[in-house]
């Protein structure tokens, strides 16, 4: 018998306001797979990303992890949502990833603290702990995101749009983690828009255009003639409908 996905959503509809977002959407994330969510402006990638997550509950249709409960998940929304004006420093930042362990009053433990410090290491933060967070860089903001990704040792990674606001350099030695979490067996989904960069590091792929056009082998979802189609149903998409009940 084959294993389940790890996350598989059965024709799901999320809506803001009753006006739908996403819809009737359906689709699988194998476990250990590594996942890109390509699709225009607007076409529900951010939202399909945090229904996974459980922030966003379905309107219509069901959303199922296998195997992974909701609190073993780690996400990273996109650097825009973040306020850097809270007062909280890098390694405060970085230890917010262990709270699966610590609970929300937990005590941080010394052990605890060398781990955040060894996961800033590994994003080129050394020596960066003490830094409050609203004043490094975008691109050193991001790194941090990372290690406290890294601390929260989750089975299931969700990345929205990790790559925004940071340099090549940086970008690779992100993607690199990437790459080590997906030979760890974890199941990865980035939210991406560099389709060179999808091709050459994400296995799968599922195109977004408010329902899903296209999932699967990234060489046979990016073709011209699926990227034409989403465009065009995005463009198409009626942003004052509302949700529709009853729909056989
Ligand atoms: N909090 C919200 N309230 C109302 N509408 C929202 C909200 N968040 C998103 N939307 C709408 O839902 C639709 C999908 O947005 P979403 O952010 O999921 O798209 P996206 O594919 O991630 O876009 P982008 O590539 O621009 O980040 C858009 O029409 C957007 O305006």
């Amino acid at each position: 018998m084959t294993e389940p996905d790890l996350v598989s959503l059965r024709d799901v509809t999320v809506a803001y306001d009753r006006h739908p977002a996403i819809h009737h959407v359906s689709c699988g994330f194998a476990r250990g797979s590594l996942t890109a969510i390509i699709g225009p402006n607007g076409a529900g990638k951010s939202t399909l990303v945090k229904t996974i997550a459980g922030l966003l509950k379905p309107a219509e249709g069901a959303m199922r992890l296998h195997g992974v409960s909701p609190k073993d998940i780690a996400y990273l929304p996109q650097l825009a949502g973040i306020d850097d004006s809270f007062p909280i420093s890098v390694q405060d930042v970085v230890l917010l990833g262990l709270w699966r362990r610590t609970g929300a009053f937990g005590r941080i433990t010394l052990d605890m603290r060398v781990e955040a410090s060894k996961a800033l290491s590994t994003v080129g933060l050394d020596g960066f702990e003490g830094r409050a967070f609203g004043s490094v860089s975008a691109g050193q903001r991001q790194r941090v995101l990372f290690a406290r990704v890294l601390v929260a040792d989750s089975p299931l990674i969700l990345l929205d749009e990790p790559f925004s606001a940071v340099d090549s350099r940086t970008t690779a030695d992100l993607i690199r983690l990437i790459d080590r979490w997906h030979r760890e067996g974890r199941t990865v989904l980035a939210v991406l828009h560099d389709h060179d960069q999808v091709r050459r590091h994400f296995p799968q792929s599922l195109l977004m255009a408010r329902e899903v056009v296209a999932g699967g082998p990234t060489e046979e979802v990016l073709t011209p003639a699926n990227l034409l189609r989403a465009r065009a149903m995005s463009e198409a998409w009626d942003g004052d409908a509302e949700v529709c009940r009853g729909a056989a």
